[in-house]
């Protein structure tokens, strides 16, 4: 294929100037069906919201485009010396329980995990315990943490709670419509459980503090998204960043996302890498596997990448490796589902 063909020819290009060009990480998306996963992903890679997402079918791949800096021990001064390319493979896992039984299959070489929760309906948080578990018990996971997280989770996740808008709306802080949640709010109201952490079955996700999005308005918290991003990348192509403790859950204070067009500067400055390490730091592949590795099929690379054994019209967006740093295929019927 010809896309193919001009980006061998690019990557042979900057092979010359010093090691692999890019690499990749996989990062699931996943939360109870309706919470916004898809609109968050469209949001996420192509910087404006969707106006009518339709049912995830199977799941969707969507792929956003990072680069990683790199100030170690380079010394040509060469621009693509000092930065690579990176893909966040997206993973948007449909939630519906018409899935339940396959959606497992999606739960491979997992590098990091994005809980995606309905704020207006609080149910949709305390399911995600569920999720995890579901993804612990059958997902396979590349660059695992040395031991469990919660619900055994083995790589970094974060948590976004989405339709911030209605939640403002409603001035709640989730109504699902749950006689526990009613309860609980009745209870809280009487004065009767100032600390309402006291009623069961209506649990929070553990270890996490939670980012808010409204990807209906284009709204979330970009930066943090792009740093867990980094942090997985970081983990997965970076050896010296693996006896760093990383925690489990990656959460910031919980605070007002931010318009997607305030652009993030200078991103790469924070995760700039100034270790001594004296070979190609890009040169991942030589790295000694981690302890936690030793006994895993090694994760895909990016060249070729076909992930999973899909349908004939499956197919991965084209990378490109030129012009904007967001993309991803064009829109979300443009986006093949795989059908399962
Ligand atoms: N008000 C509001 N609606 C939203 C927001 N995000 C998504 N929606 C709407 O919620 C509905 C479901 O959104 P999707 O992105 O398809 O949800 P999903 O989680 O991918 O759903 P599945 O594909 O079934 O798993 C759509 O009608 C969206 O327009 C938001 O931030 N605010």
């Amino acid at each position: 294929m010809f896309w193919r063909g001009e980006r061998d020819r690019e990557r042979e290009s900057k092979e010359q100037n010093g090691g692999p060009l890019s690499g990749q990480v996989r990062v699931l998306v996943v939360g109870d069906s309706g919470v916004g996963k898809t609109s968050l992903v469209h949001l996420i890679i192509k910087g404006s919201s969707i106006t009518h997402p339709t049912q995830t079918i199977g799941c969707t791949v969507g792929v956003k485009h990072i680069t990683y800096g790199y100030s170690g021990s380079s010394s040509s001064g060469i621009k693509g010396d000092a930065e690579r390319d990176f893909f966040v493979e997206l993973w948007d896992v449909s939630g519906h329980d018409r899935y339940k039984d396959c959606r497992s299959l999606f739960y491979s070489q997992i590098n990091g995990i994005i809980f995606v929760h309905d704020l207006s309906q609080r149910r949709t948080k305390t399911s995600l315990q569920k999720w995890a578990t579901e993804i612990t018990a059958n997902g396979t996971f590349s660059a695992p943490l040395g031991s469990g997280g919660p619900f055994g989770l083995p790589v970094p996740y974060i948590v976004i709670g989405n339709k911030a808008d209605i939640a403002a709306k409603e001035g709640t802080r989730g109504s699902s419509g749950n006689l526990v949640d009613a309860a609980r709010q009745w209870v809280e109201k009487q004065g009767l459980l100032p600390s309402s952490e006291e009623l069961p079955l209506t649990e929070s996700f553990p270890g996490s503090g939670g980012l808010l999005a409204a990807a209906k308005e284009a709204r979330y918290d970009k930066e943090a998204v792009v740093k867990f991003f980094r942090s997985l990348i970081r983990r997965r192509y970076f050896s010296d960043d693996l006896s760093v403790q990383t925690p489990w859950s990656i959460s910031s204070v919980q605070r007002v996302s931010h318009r997607l067009d305030e652009d993030l500067s200078d991103e790469d400055q924070s995760y700039k890498n100034t270790s001594s390490l004296s070979d190609d730091p890009y040169k991942y592949n030589v790295f000694p596997p981690l302890p936690a590795q030793r006994n895993l099929t090694p994760p895909p690379t990016l060249y070729p990448q076909q992930p999973v054994s899909v349908s004939e019209s499956y197919s991965l967006p084209r990378f490109s490796l030129t012009g904007s740093s967001e993309f991803s295929s064009n829109a979300r019927s443009k986006r093949s589902d795989i059908n399962v």
